[in-house]
């Protein structure tokens, strides 16, 4: 690579124009493009000098976008614009797939790469100017601020591309970009609906991860064709990690180790591979049947404020048009579809768009429609659609993922309410995994009981909802479903901690259970040691621990894989950050759903001056309490500010205190009037007058502690949660 990178350093001093003589449009020789270091390319290469020269005499090639002008000059070349006619492209030119990987592997910077290659977006000035190592990737797909802020994708996202095969075919690709982290698994399920195959990356550092697996195994469990691709290649160059990384898959896979392709989203190397492997591996959707009846899989909306619910569809069978009368299989209500189109990645209406050659949406495309639903409602994930005129059952759909993680939210202003509940309302409307009920907090007031897939996933939509609602939320411990097993058989699962049985209760409580999980850590070997340590104190139950790979270079160390059955309570909070620092980070970590089990649990709650404070309230295992009631204390004491008497912090599992702060009261010095000299009797008649008052004021202020909703928001996060929005989140 690097004499390529000579060549090419050679090739731009060559046709820069000097600063007399103007400049002339000038082919590149083949061998000079900066992408040639796959053969694919080389094959198809071409260039676009009329374009290009027309525009300022320089020279580009299109289908990397390097080029031999400066910065400034190639922004004016302009990406081709895509061909609108959708009756071209029969299905068996069609490929939907997914890009699926362990998080930060790269998805959604080669999902940018394959647009740029195919002229769906412009070119970013990272894949002009790709030997700017420091050049930052655009992530067109991660639209929200929060993905960009944190770096993750949390939302999946669509996007059509054309692409022109070096044979001279002209394929429809329907790309979807997917989260990496296990508490977005639900928006990777949806993802998966509508595509025939997946494309795996693997980091060629970092070699197979947690998630990997888990992606894998989502993907199989549709039968998906998966297509295998060790990215970050410019990483690795030959010191062997690429080569391991590249065996280790094969065998995940089992296929042949040629079959793997190697790429680097960053650079571009090998992307067109990853086009034409696409093409040729990813099975088409089902061929076109004459006089088909309609059935639209809904896989993903969103809301729009003028037109209503906008359904993300993959037409499985059949066609749609404008005009169309469809009916919901799941709420039987029908609707005519005003505007439909696809996402290139922006939406591209073909209803009426005068350089749109078909106005169908069409078997095995992947489109939006628009059809007068303004319910958000009645927007159901995994719906399917069929003519009203036609009756169809409905299509395989997925099982949305239950919420595991509950946080009461409430506003930090006064009368806040109303505006919060708006938030709440828009935002779940993007994001339908969380659940939302309202509740009331008699220290904070009215709010909701919000339900989440995971800790991260609580995080990122707090900082969605700040963001929406443009205010500061308070965010109660969040709480796992707790299922109580009573002696008279009935059964009652707990999202809230106020809801756990009372001692008295407890006498009529046959057992308590509570939700697990099946960890998949996949570490080197060296950190054996230190995570089976961490899971015993997690209260883990080991099931399984096998090797992944062994070492197959100086580079590369063996690693294995460690499953085990936790608690998810004791996960929520510091597990994943632990097992990072005690492995500087090599540690991956992902997790699926386990059964109920049997837990020792209690509810801790949090008193001050004697008076419960329902926000800070949690069920803990017994093993736990003493630990956190002494932490919460602390913390709480570090918060409240001093008052005129004296507050007494105490943490407590029924009528047992576990943990006792004091904060002294503000000491007025009452005998300062006495001079030097005075009478001590006066002085202990003032101190003794003194006392008196505080412990009347004392009496009077028990259940009236005023603590400011600014220290109970630090002291549940809220500033932490700020400081982390900043930074890249890889460690959750
Ligand atoms: N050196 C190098 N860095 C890369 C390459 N591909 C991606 N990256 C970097 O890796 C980081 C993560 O890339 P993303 O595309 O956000 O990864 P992702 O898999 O989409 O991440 P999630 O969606 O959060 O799971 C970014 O800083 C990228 O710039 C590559 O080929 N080479």
């Amino acid at each position: 690579m690097a004499t390529e990178r000579g060549a090419f350093r050679l090739l731009r001093a060559a046709v820069r124009p000097s600063s007399t003589t103007r400049p002339t449009a000038r082919r590149l020789a083949p061998s000079s493009c900066p992408s040639l270091w796959s053969k694919e390319i080389s094959s198809s290469w071409q260039l676009s000098s009329t374009r290009s020269s027309a525009v300022n005499g320089t020279t580009s090639c299109v289908r990397c976008f390097s080029t031999s002008s400066t910065r400034r000059e190639v922004k004016a070349v302009k990406p081709k614009p895509p061909p609108l006619d959708l009756s071209q492209y029969p299905p068996h030119l069609i490929r939907n797939f997914a890009i699926i990987a362990h998080i930060d592997h790269g998805k959604s910077t080669l999902a940018d790469r394959m647009l740029e290659i195919t002229g769906t977006i412009p070119p970013s000035q990272a894949a002009v100017d790709r030997m700017d190592e420091d050049q930052k990737n655009e992530q067109v797909l991660d639209t929200l601020k929060v993905e960009r802020e944190r770096g993750i994708t949390v939302r999946a996202q669509s996007a059509s591309m054309f692409y022109d095969h070096p044979d001279g075919t002209k394929y429809l690709l329907n790309l979807l970009d997917t989260p990496g982290h296990a508490d977005f698994s639900s928006e990777l399920l949806r993802s998966l609906l509508p595509s025939q195959g997946a494309l795996l990356l693997v980091d060629a550092a970092q070699g197979i991860q947690a998630q990997t697996l888990s992606v894998l195994d989502e993907a199989r469990k549709r039968n998906l064709t998966v297509v295998g691709a060790v990215n970050k290649w410019d990483l690795v160059k030959d010191d062997g990690r690429g080569e391991a990384a590249v065996k280790e898959l094969s065998a995940l896979l089992d296929c042949e180790e040629d079959e793997i392709l190697r790429v680097s989203a960053k650079t571009g190397l090998g992307v067109e591979s990853v086009l034409e492997g696409v093409v040729a591996r990813i099975p088409p959707p089902p061929p076109y049947v004459e006089a088909e009846k309609l059935r639209a899989l809904a896989f993903d909306s969103y809301y729009d404020s003028f037109r209503g619910v906008v359904s993300l569809v993959a037409v499985v069978e059949g066609e749609i048009k404008k005009g169309d009368q469809v009916t919901s299989t799941t709420t039987g209500l029908s609707y005519p579809i005003l505007d439909l189109g696809i996402l290139s990645p922006r939406e591209i209406s073909i209803a009426e768009n005068p350089v749109v050659a078909s106005r169908t949406l069409r078997k095995g495309m992947v489109g939006w429609v628009v059809c007068a639903m303004k319910d958000v409602k009645d927007a159901h994930l995994g719906d399917t659609f069929h003519h009203t005129h036609a009756p169809m059952p409905p299509l395989e759909s997925f099982e949305p993922l239950k919420s595991m993680v509950f946080a009461g939210c409430y506003p930090m202003e006064p009368g806040g309410f109303p505006k919060l509940e708006d938030a709440i309302k828009r935002l779940t409307l993007t994001d339908r995994s969380v659940t939302s009920n309202r509740e009331s907090s008699s220290f904070l007031g009215q709010g909701f009981r919000l339900g989440f897939n995971g800790s991260l996933h609580m995080d990122v939509f707090r900082q969605r909802l700040e963001d929406e609602y443009a205010e500061e939320i308070i965010v109660t411990r969040p709480l796992v479903p707790v299922r109580i097993v009573y002696k008279n058989g009935t059964e009652k699962i707990i999202d809230n901690p106020d809801d756990f049985p009372d001692p008295g209760e407890m006498l009529k409580v046959a057992e308590i259970l509570e939700p697990t999980i099946r960890a998949t850590i996949v570490a080197p070997e060296e950190y054996t040691g230190a995570i089976i340590n961490l899971c015993t104190a997690h209260r883990g139950v080991p099931l399984s621990h096998t090797y992944l790979s062994t070492p197959s270079s100086a580079h590369s160390a063996a690693r294995i894989t460690l499953v085990y059955s936790l608690p998810l309570s004791s996960i929520i909070t510091n597990f994943h950050s632990t097992l990072k620092s005690l492995t500087s980070g090599f540690a991956s970590f992902d997790y699926e759903e386990g059964p109920y089990e049997r837990g020792d649990l209690c509810r801790m709650n949090i008193l001050v001056n004697s008076v419960k404070v329902d926000a800070l309230c949690s069920v803990l295992h017994r093993s736990a309490v003493q630990k956190e009631g002494r932490d919460w204390a602390k913390r709480l004491r570090e918060v409240v500010p001093r008052q005129q008497y004296e507050v007494v912090i105490q943490a407590a599992v029924g009528s047992s205190i576990i943990a006792r702060e004091r904060v002294a009261p503000m000491k007025k010095d009452v005998t300062a009037r006495i001079h030097g000299g005075g009478d001590i009797s006066r002085k202990l008649k003032l101190l003794a007058k003194q006392k008196e008052g505080k412990k009347r004021l004392r009496e009077r202020s028990i259940g009236n502690v005023t603590i400011p909703l600014k220290s109970l928001y630090t002291v549940l996060g809220g500033q932490e949660h700020k400081r982390k929005g900043g930074a890249k989140d890889k460690d959750k």
